[in-house]
């Protein structure tokens, strides 16, 4: 992981919250980032130049040992102390495992796992998804059927392609894609899916069965169940621990705060109307960070070792970049990676498990429907 000498952290200010952003986060950049200067790392800053550099012999093997020995192959060491934990890879593993399933199924029964999407409107990021997710589809046996209605369609329209898709038994999974356009009720739309088939798991009652003490959801949304697969699958435990959300946005950071809850963490969540976000989210040994803005957590709001989950996906200006743009995330990467135990990057990070959640989410209501272990 190369990293700069000086942190880019606090060029927040050049941080554009472009509408895919509000796809995931809806609109909350209520944070004043923490003023003044980045925070002393552990180490000097120049040691950061190159990889293990100035470290202390003994720290250093530990460091390479750990490295070398972790059962844990969608982790390394990053050029300070964080593991990096390596969403892509693990988002490839489990396409595979699911991949591996629907071929089974469909050996054993003949049916194969089929997900509609629904588009409304002709937003480019929205179509790059969409494309992404058929492409998913495709690699793994998923047969995917998709609708694509003008930005002026009515919500009579799109409630009535959902009917349709509810009642075709070659569909398993229907998801409409959002942002919907304005004048659309997000509410009416979400409630016409049918439970069985809400495989994004924004149905209120799959949420509210999600909230519940002895009840499961039909489906877990896809974002916080990626990180939460991300969290098992680097070892990191949860039972007993303390861990914050921040954002409370009914797709990720409420989801995930009751997951985390779930797993027997004990949670809080840190939004815009918190006092000392940083004191309180210094004290979590997890973190998962929702808020959709660039570079809010710095390293001083970071408990040394913690695991971090960083799920936002914020363009920021960048020149060099073909693009004219790149990618942050919600946390200080450079920064929290010097004193965390363990982060995901962005990209790279949780972006492609939501993808993969969605093939699973997919397979596991073709299963259910049809009585396949
Ligand atoms: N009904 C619905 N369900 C969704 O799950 C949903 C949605 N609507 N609307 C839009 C958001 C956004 N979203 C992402 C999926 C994958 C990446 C992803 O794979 N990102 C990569 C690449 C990013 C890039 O380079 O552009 C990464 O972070 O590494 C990001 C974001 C799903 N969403």
């Amino acid at each position: 992981m190369a990293s700069s000498i000086l942190s880019d952290c606090s060029s927040c200010a050049t941080s554009r919250l472009l509408p895919l952003r509000r796809a995931l986060h809806p609109p909350t950049p209520r944070f004043r980032p923490s003023p003044g200067p980045a925070p002393l790392p552990r180490r000097p800053l120049l040691a950061a130049a190159t990889p293990l550099p100035l470290l202390p012999r003994a720290r250093r093997m530990a460091a390479l040992a750990a490295a070398a020995s972790s059962a844990d192959p969608a982790t390394v060491l990053a050029d300070a102390s964080a593991k990096i934990i390596d969403g892509k890879l693990v988002a490839k593993q489990i396409r595979e495992e699911v991949g591996v399933e629907i071929a089974r199924m469909k050996d054993a029964i003949g049916v194969v796992p089929g997900l509609a999407v629904i588009l409304v409107g002709s937003r480019k990021d929205s179509q790059t998804y969409v494309r992404n997710k058929k492409r998913a589809c495709d690699a793994v046996g998923i047969k995917s059927y998709e609708v694509n209605l003008p930005e002026d369609a009515s919500e009579y329209e799109v409630i009535k392609h959902i009917a349709t898709f509810n009642d075709d038994p070659s569909v398993h999974g229907i998801l409409v894609q959002l942002p919907l356009p304005r004048h659309m009720n997000d509410e009416n739309i979400l409630n016409a899916v049918s439970i069985e088939k809400d495989v994004d798991g924004f149905h209120p009652v799959n949420i509210g069965r999600l909230a519940m003490q002895g009840r499961d959801p039909f489906f877990v949304p896809c974002t916080p169940k990626g990180c939460m697969e991300l969290l098992h699958r680097s070892g990191v435990e949860i039972k007993g621990k303390r861990a914050v959300v921040i954002g409370r946005s009914n797709i990720v950071g409420t989801p995930a705060a009751l997951l985390l809850q779930k797993a027997n963490a004990t949670v809080s969540i840190v939004h815009s109307k918190t006092k000392n976000p940083e004191e309180i989210t210094r004290q979590a040994d997890i973190i998962i960070a929702a808020v959709g803005v660039a570079n809010l957590v710095r390293g001083s709001w970071i408990k040394p070792g913690a695991a971090i989950i960083d799920v936002g996906i914020n363009p920021v200006d960048d020149p060099a970049s073909p693009r004219g743009y790149r990618l942050v995330g919600d946390v200080c990467f450079e920064e929290a990676s010097k004193v965390a135990g363990a982060i995901t990057p962005v990209p790279g990070g949780v972006g492609p498990m939501t993808i993969a959640m969605l093939l699973s989410n997919t397979l596991d209501s073709a299963k259910r429907i049809h009585k396949f272990k």
